[in-house]
């Protein structure tokens, strides 16, 4: 198809279509709703994939074209925008964090790779007005991008491809014990806070999982396979999770532990809090796992810093656990139930 005499359609066309110019020599990528003049770019309609509490997450569909500077070259990214809200951070210093703090972390192939994309004027504009066509999560149909956003990121896209297995998304959370948390506790840190929300009704995707954390990085394997049936009922995945996953779940327990040794009741200078920060966030992450062509792929995302206002919700979360019983499965009369799905309680 002839697209060289392409133009861009107006902001209320569906799907937009935008040109993704990838990064090239020293120019960044670009997202722009005009064709770039000065390197090459591919069409793409650009889709709504989901969203979650603070960013967008778009899937660029190249248009088909037969001139090669109107192509993508490689594996096509997904592109990452934050939502219009004061606590979410821009995307220049997400990904400075990232880079940073939790980069060195992790082996490469296990990471989602973030890139920084520049956002022409018009580019978020167009996407806004087409997230009127989705149906959206009704707790977020209000949430948009700042129409006048610079950035956003590329990150790797972790979709299965059509008839694949479907993208399993596991949040590991605690992988150790508070470390506040009762020496003869029954529940670990996320159980215990999976059972605090039973007991008001409140019930997480992650607590919907019924699975306790500690069994993923625990030294008996059936523990282990409990934990993967949790996740997947993709016996591939399973095998992975149990087995080949272990050394990155086992990284990520150390670096929870030695971000935060100390816990948050006790008052925190400016150091330990922000390596409370870079702890939460590695307990709040998310790993994504799909097999594809060249076997099972899987990679940590969701390492998006989390800000030390949120100090005082942790600490009063903590408080709460320990005061009402919650770790103790010594909970008050009325919402006591024997906890059967902690490891602690198991052993
Ligand atoms: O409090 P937790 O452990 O349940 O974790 C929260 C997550 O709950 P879940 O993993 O589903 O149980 C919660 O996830 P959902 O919104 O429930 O998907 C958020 O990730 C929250 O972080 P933030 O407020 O968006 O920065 C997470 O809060 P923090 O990790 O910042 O405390
Ligand atoms: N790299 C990826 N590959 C495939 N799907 C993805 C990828 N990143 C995000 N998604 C999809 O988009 C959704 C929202 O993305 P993301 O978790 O980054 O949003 P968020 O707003 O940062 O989340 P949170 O509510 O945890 O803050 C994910 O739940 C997932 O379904």
């Amino acid at each position: 198809m002839d697209l060289s005499n392409y133009t861009p359609t107006p902001q209320s066309a569906f799907p937009p279509r935008l040109w993704f110019a990838q990064k090239h020599e020293s120019l960044a990528a670009q997202v722009s709703i005009q064709r770039p003049v000065d390197r090459p770019a591919a069409p793409c309609v650009t889709l709504y994939l989901n969203e979650g509490g603070a960013n967008f997450v778009f899937k660029f569909s190249p248009q088909d074209c037969q001139d090669p500077s109107m192509q993508l070259q490689g594996p096509v990214p997904l592109l990452r925008i934050r939502k219009n809200l004061s606590h979410v951070q821009g995307a220049e210093q997400q990904l400075q964090a990232f880079n940073e703090h939790f980069r060195p972390l992790f082996p490469p192939q296990h990471l989602i790779e973030h890139e920084l994309v520049e956002l022409d004027e018009g580019a978020v504009p167009a996407l806004n007005a087409s997230l009127k066509r989705y149906k959206r999560p009704s707790n977020r149909s209000g949430d948009v991008m700042a129409e006048d956003e610079k950035y956003g990121l590329l990150v790797t896209d972790m979709s299965p491809l059509p008839r694949e297995a479907r993208l399993v998304q596991l949040k590991p959370k605690w992988l150790a014990q508070s470390p506040t948390a009762p020496r003869d506790a029954k529940r670990c840190r996320t159980c215990a806070l999976r059972a605090q929300r039973a007991a008001r009704g409140v019930r997480t995707a992650t607590d919907a999982q019924e699975s306790c954390p500690l069994a993923l990085v625990s030294e008996n394997v059936e523990d282990r396979r409990q934990a993967a049936a949790a996740a997947t009922q993709d016996k591939t995945l399973q095998v992975y999770i149990v087995r080949d996953a272990l050394p990155l779940f086992k990284t990520l327990r150390e670096k929870q532990q030695e971000f935060d040794a100390r816990g948050v009741l006790d008052d925190v200078d400016d150091a330990a809090t922000a390596d409370v920060c870079k702890a939460m966030t590695l307990r709040d992450c998310t790993l994504f796992l799909h097999s594809g062509p060249l076997g099972i792929e899987a990679r940590l995302g969701d390492l998006d810093m989390k800000q030390p206002e949120k100090l005082d919700k942790w600490r009063s979360v903590e408080r709460s656990l320990i005061d009402e019983g919650w770790y103790g499965n010594a909970e008050p009369g009325d919402a006591w139930t024997e906890e059967k799905v902690c490891l602690l309680s198991r052993r």
